[in-house]
């Protein structure tokens, strides 16, 4: 029953905490890490509010130091996913007629619950799992996390009150319906906000979801589930699977009731389920919502009338926070020839000062790459830039996979703008730079636009405001988030809503209106109140 209308203000974002020596946060944290690891955790499935064990377990480790064993999940198969949709299905119903307050409470509820009593358990979680460093952790399984959860229930409430004029005599309204299936949401490694908002934000709108996560991002996917169920979702709304990518997208892009996916991840793979979605349009009751946010080749220009200090700073964090693994790093940068010299030297001297090593030593700059897989990868990037004449490496270079996937901060300079390492994603901790002649700004701006198929994030460093001006309407397809005098990553939600366009997405805006737009399908409704009785205009009538 519906006794009022409910409406939630836009929040403040989550104040991120600072891990400084001798804070209780630094503690806490510690403590959680430890308690982590003196266990070994067995991670279930979730399929109709049930825990599921398959016995078919995959190890999990931190990718800093992988003879540890964190604990295991259970791999599912054919079955479990069938399972996860049935259930998705059979809870559709009572979910989507669920009052909206009740519904909104559930997702504040998880939001403070990771603010206090969970906050530790996540950032701990992802510090092991996916090898951040403290603060990396906090800005993304605390704050971001915690930010996509309230603003996204602000958002809806002021979508739901968007309503239609009406005539007199009639009343219209809109209501903004779930989609008419199930919703299957998959995510990436990278970051447990992203993971925790794909399928919330669909669940939020009153639709069912079947979550398939990265299989390096379990441990923490399964501490944020374990929230969600403690903050009251009720059971079959989100089904948390674990199967092969390719599995999960070929039982699920093969059902009728499939309504919609929620993909953030690489290029390749977002492309491949959208052939697949093509080659099965004639089977669904209802055309899908394909929406994904994928792969960047992020650049940072800097013009001759730039900051030095600002300029390496942007570079250094911009390209090595996480170790280069943001769809939003830093990869490439056009640096002018009047600064060359300044901004190689200064980037070269700060790389020598990061630290890298495990997250549980908290001088660590950098840790560990996600992933053997990863990590060879990288390693052949810039092995190749070792042995090619158009590049030349000028800090780190080195990589090491004897106790967990260490590579280091990397720096290649390269004579030609079409190096590989200039165009293609590598995903880790190297940035390519290009050295431009410092006059030829305009010609510089063309190269940047149209080097890369991505158009993810970027920036412009320049004091010269026409230079920021010209930057920022020659670029302006170029990246769906744009940076002035910034590094290209740390979008926070609420501010800077996030997601690029061309090879890198639907641009559909994750921690935004936009975004829930695409998991709501409207229904008009007109009313009329004094209805006509005759079908003749007045014109038809005699005088
Ligand atoms: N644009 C953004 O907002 C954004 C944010 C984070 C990461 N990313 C991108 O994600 C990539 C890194 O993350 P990743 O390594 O987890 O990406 P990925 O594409 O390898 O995996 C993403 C998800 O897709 C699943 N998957 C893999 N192959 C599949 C298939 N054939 N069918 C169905 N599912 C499949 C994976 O198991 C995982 O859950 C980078 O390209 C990065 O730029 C983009
Ligand atoms: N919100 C993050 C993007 C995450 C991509 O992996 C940023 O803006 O850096």
């Amino acid at each position: 029953m519906n006794t009022g209308y409910f409406q939630y203000a836009a929040p403040a974002n989550e104040p991120v905490l600072s891990y400084a020596p001798g804070s209780p946060e630094r503690a806490a944290l510690k403590k959680q890490l430890a308690a982590f690891k003196a266990e070994v955790a067995d991670i279930p499935m979730y399929i109709g509010g049930k825990e599921v064990r398959t016995g078919n377990t995959v190890d999990l480790r931190p990718p800093h130091e992988i003879k540890h064993k964190l604990g295991h999940f259970h791999q599912g198969d054919a079955s479990h996913v069938k399972a996860a949709i049935a259930a998705a299905l059979e809870a559709r119903e009572k979910w989507a007629n669920m009052d909206w307050e009740t519904r909104a409470g559930i997702f504040l509820r998880a939001a403070d619950l990771i603010a206090t009593k969970y906050r530790f358990h996540m950032n701990a979680a992802t510090m092991l799992g996916q090898s951040k460093n403290a603060y990396q952790a906090e800005i993304d399984s605390a704050c971001e996390l915690i930010d996509f959860l309230r603003y996204n229930v602000h958002f809806l409430s002021e979508i739901y009150r968007q309503q239609p004029v009406s005539a007199p005599l009639t009343h219209n309204r809109v209501e903004y319906r779930p989609l008419e299936g199930f919703v299957l949401a998959v995510t990436p490694f990278n970051f447990s906000a992203i993971a925790g908002n794909l399928p919330t934000s669909a669940a939020m709108c009153g639709n069912v979801v079947v979550w398939k996560p990265a299989n390096t991002q379990v441990f923490a996917a399964n501490m944020f589930m374990k929230i969600m169920i403690e903050a009251g979702l009720p059971e079959g709304v989100i089904n948390l699977v674990y199967a092969g990518g390719p599995l999960i997208g070929d039982i699920c892009f093969a059902d009728p009731h499939f309504a919609g996916i929620h993909f953030t991840g690489s290029t390749g793979v977002f492309q491949t389920m959208w052939k697949t979605i093509g080659e099965n349009i004639h089977k669904y009751k209802t055309y899908p919502r394909i929406v994904g946010e994928t792969g960047g080749k992020d650049f940072v220009v800097i013009h001759k009338s730039a900051d030095v200090d600002t300029s390496v700073t942007a570079l250094a964090r911009g390209a090595f926070e996480y170790q280069g693994q943001k769809c939003s790093a830093a990869s490439r940068a056009y640096i002018p020839s009047n600064l060359a010299d300044q901004i190689k030297s200064k980037l070269v001297a700060e790389l020598k000062t990061m630290k890298m090593g495990t997250t549980e030593d908290f001088s660590n700059f950098i840790n560990a790459v996600i992933d053997e897989r990863s990590f060879d990868k990288i390693a052949q990037y810039i092995d190749n830039a070792k042995n090619d004449p158009k590049a030349k490496i000028i800090a780190g270079g080195n990589y090491n996979k004897s106790e967990g996937y260490f590579v280091e901060p990397t720096v290649i300079e390269t004579t030609d703008p079409n190096y590989v390492t200039m165009c293609e994603e590598i995903f880790g901790p190297v940035l390519t730079i290009y050295v431009y002649d410092g006059e030829k700004f305009e010609d510089v701006l063309q190269t940047v636009d149209s080097t890369s198929e991505y158009a993810l994030t970027g920036a412009i460093i320049a004091q010269d405001r026409y230079a920021v001006e010209l930057a920022t309407r020659k670029l302006v397809n170029s990246a769906g988030n744009f940076y002035i005098n910034d590094k290209p990553t740390g979008a926070v939600v609420g501010q800077q809503p996030f997601g690029g366009a061309r090879a890198s997405g639907t641009n559909d805006k994750a921690g935004s209106m936009l975004n829930l737009y695409r998991w709501l399908s409207a229904r008009s409704i007109k009313e009329t109140f004094v209805p006509a009785t005759d079908y003749r205009y007045p014109f038809l009538k005699e005088a």
